[in-house]
């Protein structure tokens, strides 16, 4: 399969997504809420999530769709419902063929909230089935840093579409990744920048702000050929990954630059792209399961750019045990070449803690 149309409507419904999250970032206000797990949400997740969902189901209307978020704090707060419908109904692609390729605007509030609510999927092995992060990296959003919106659709249990769409990283994938590419990104020059892949058919980026083909470029993971000179990222949040484990293994493979901090699936579209090398992210307890929202678009962006991608015991990510990765432990992404070495020394520095 070429999964044309499924890409086109991925990258279509990302780019219209950010547009909302874009407007949200620049606000002091931000609507924040705490989930049940003390974690954030904001409008800009439960705008997006709605304006992703609905064009999916406009155009697939029998896929299943794996989201983050569910509406039923929403139902409750009508003063949130209404900031978030007023957002919705106000974000649109400004090319109006892409705009009906996603069906148009939503209908009505109840509609919004319906869609948010039909990211309900449990996931699994069978079927069509998306997982959506409207925000992925929400904390790093709110702090003004960096975040992703990200859609994958996967089938029968894999991935095969994978798309990033990163309002904050620089669209020239010639910058490499510096100490302050994960804080302050306010100043939105030069900035913005779609990742995307199809199973078999390679990776690719291109501005997040265009519409089309035009001027999208393949992508290709760096050679490295000198451990010492290698970039590697890991979460800014030091309660997502183990930052102790991480640098002694980035000592123990030589590796002399500081890492790079930066949230969100960001990270994965910037090792794709070789403005980074390796992405470390080594659980910080023994009983957190990863969410398949988290990884599947990145995973499949660093696959098809020439990575490798497997939790900490080698074994490649699984997405077809529901919305969690139930399987795996922790994140070790690094260019094809290396992967087996970073893998080795991640696992002698994880035995030697026991
Ligand atoms: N204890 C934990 N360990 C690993 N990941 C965690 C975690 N608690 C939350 N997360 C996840 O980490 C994601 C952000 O990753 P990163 O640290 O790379 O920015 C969050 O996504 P959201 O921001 O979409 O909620 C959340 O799902
Ligand atoms: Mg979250
Ligand atoms: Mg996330
Ligand atoms: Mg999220």
């Amino acid at each position: 399969m070429s999964y044309q149309k499924e890409q086109e409507v991925a990258e279509l419904a990302v780019q219209r997504a950010a547009i909302l999250t874009k407007k949200v970032f620049h606000e002091k206000a931000k609507g924040t809420l705490s989930k049940n797990d003390s974690s954030p949400v904001t409008i800009g997740d439960f705008g997006a999530q709605a304006l992703i969902i609905a064009a999916i189901k406009s155009n697939f209307p029998n896929d299943e769709v794996v989201g983050e978020e569910e509406a039923s704090s929403l139902r409750e707060d009508t003063n949130l419902r209404d900031q978030i419908w007023e957002l919705v109904k106000g974000t649109s692609l400004s090319d109006s063929k892409a705009e009906d390729i996603l069906g148009g605007p939503i209908a009505s509030m109840y509609a919004m909230l319906d869609a948010i609510d039909a990211g309900n999927s449990a996931g699994g092995a069978k079927g069509r089935i998306w997982a959506l992060d409207p925000i992925d990296g929400t904390k790093g959003f709110l702090r003004g840093g960096q975040y992703a919106v990200c859609l994958a659709l996967m089938v029968d249990g894999d991935v095969k579409v994978g798309v990033l769409g990163c309002p904050n990283l620089p669209v020239d994938d010639s910058v490499a990744l510096t100490a302050d590419s994960g804080v302050d990104q306010t100043d939105e020059e030069g900035k913005g920048v779609l990742f995307s892949a199809v199973f078999g058919q390679g990776a690719t980026s291109r501005p997040l702000t265009s519409v089309g083909m035009g001027e999208r470029k393949a992508i290709q993971m760096k050679s490295v050929s000198d451990l010492s000179q290698a970039t590697f990222c890991e979460s800014l949040e030091a309660g997502h990954s183990s930052h102790s484990d991480q640098s002694a293994i980035a000592s123990k493979l030589g590796v002399t630059k500081p890492s790079v901090r930066m949230d969100s699936q960001a990270k994965y579209g910037s090792i794709a792209r070789g403005a980074g090398d390796i992405y470390l992210r080594l659980p910080t307890s023994a009983t957190y399961r990863e969410k398949i929202w988290d990884h599947a678009a990145g995973d499949l962006i660093v696959r098809e750019a020439g990575g490798e991608v497997t939790d900490s015991l080698g074994r490649r990510l699984d997405f077809s045990k529901g919305r969690i990765l139930a399987e795996n432990k922790g994140v070790v992404a690094a260019p094809a070449a290396i992967h087996s070495h970073v893998l080795s020394v991640v696992k002698e520095v994880m035995e030697a803690k026991k």
